[in-house]
């Protein structure tokens, strides 16, 4: 099994190279190294350049007759996403459509995209299903709903087969303890809290606390980056089986708010965090729980690192590593 990994060198994806070689796996990872780190690809080939480049394309896809993609690689940040709309949408919109051209040209139909709880917007209902409506309210958001909307034409068009994998919010690391969060700058809650509790910020901004939640904060659904990995792995297996491919929710079901992750991480790391309360960030729902019944029912997906505290333990471990 060849596969590409696109935005390897990144957060999520530096985990799945790893998990990919485990799994017997041939991995080539493309990345521009935009947000990314070239050492955090720890087995494989990694080919620096960007999926706006058609010529670079065309020449990965003729070296190699890979038998997949996993594409990860995206602008992320979602309050930088509604101030400035135009880079989500070149890079995760009419790039991914490069990658799935080229794809196309050299008869690679199996592609896992990495999606976002974002697609669903202000949450009419939670825990939030694949039934539920998709109205993202931000442009990120957006960016990824419109690579769905092209991957279910793609499907039906010219027989490629999908998977979108609607990750909620990715956290923890590396349980061996070889890779991380690493991005710069950090705008996740996660390792910020961490950073905090290490002395390297003077302390934790909570982005609001005028939200209809039980303490005024916003609740998400942490979700362990290794078990984001078991789920592509699983999604491969049924595209290579010949299945068509669908979309599914990844969370654990269970909600956290920013003030339960704080305290978590102080009973985790034993360090004193200081929190500082500021406005609202543009683009944030209060509440976002995901329904993860169909990734458990249709693609046998098992989360082995559900628990909040483990989650942190690890992303704090690898804190630790960083700044020690
Ligand atoms: N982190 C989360 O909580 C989360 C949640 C839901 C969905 N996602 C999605 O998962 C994916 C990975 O997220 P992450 O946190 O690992 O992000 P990341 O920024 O760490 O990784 C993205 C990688 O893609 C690379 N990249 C970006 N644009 C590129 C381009 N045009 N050509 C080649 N490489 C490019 C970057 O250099 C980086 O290595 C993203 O698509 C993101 O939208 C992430
Ligand atoms: O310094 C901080 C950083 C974050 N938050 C809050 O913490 C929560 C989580 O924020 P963050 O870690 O930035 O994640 P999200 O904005 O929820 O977005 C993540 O999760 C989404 C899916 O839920 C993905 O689509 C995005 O790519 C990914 O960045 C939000 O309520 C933020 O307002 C703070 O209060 N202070």
């Amino acid at each position: 099994m060849k596969v590409l990994v696109v935005g390897g060198a990144g957060y999520i994806g530096s985990h799945m190279v790893k998990a990919l070689h485990a799994d017997g796996a041939d991995v080539i990872t493309l990345d521009d190294l935009s947000s990314g780190h070239a050492d955090a690809v720890l087995h494989g080939q990694v080919v620096r350049g960007s999926i706006a480049d058609t010529a670079l394309l065309q020449r990965v896809f003729s070296a190699h007759r890979f038998d997949a993609v996993m594409h990860f690689a995206s602008f992320i940040q979602v309050g930088e996403s509604v101030r400035d709309p135009a880079p989500y949408y070149r890079n995760n919109v009419l790039n991914t459509q490069n990658l799935l051209e080229a794809m196309l040209a050299h008869g690679v139909k199996r592609f896992v995209f990495s999606s976002t709880a974002a697609v669903f917007g202000e949450p009419a209902y939670t825990p939030i299903d694949e039934k539920h409506p998709l109205a993202p309210i931000n442009p990120y958001g957006w960016s990824k709903l419109m690579v769905e909307q092209m991957l279910q034409d793609y499907r039906r068009a010219y027989g490629m087969a999908s998977v979108c994998l609607r990750y909620f919010n990715a956290a923890g690391a590396d349980p061996d303890g070889e890779l991380g969060e690493r991005h710069e700058p950090e705008t996740h809650l996660i390792p910020l809290v961490l950073q905090a509790a290490a002395g390297r910020r003077p302390h934790i901004t909570i982005f609001g606390d005028d939200y209809d939640t039980l303490d005024g904060t916003c609740v998400r659904d942490y979700v362990h980056v290794t078990d984001l990995c078991s789920a592509h792995l699983l999604a491969l297996r049924r595209l290579t089986a010949g299945d068509a491919g669908g979309r599914f929710n990844l969370g654990n079901g269970e909600g956290f708010s920013v003030q339960q992750v704080i305290a978590t991480a102080r009973q985790v790391t034993g360090r004193d965090i200081p929190v500082r309360v500021e406005s609202r960030r543009e683009g944030d729902p209060a509440r976002l729980v995901a329904d993860a019944g169909e990734a458990r029912r249709i693609l046998g997906w098992a989360p082995r690192h559900a628990d909040l505290a483990a989650i942190i333990r690890d992303a704090w471990a690898w804190e630790r590593r960083s700044s020690p």
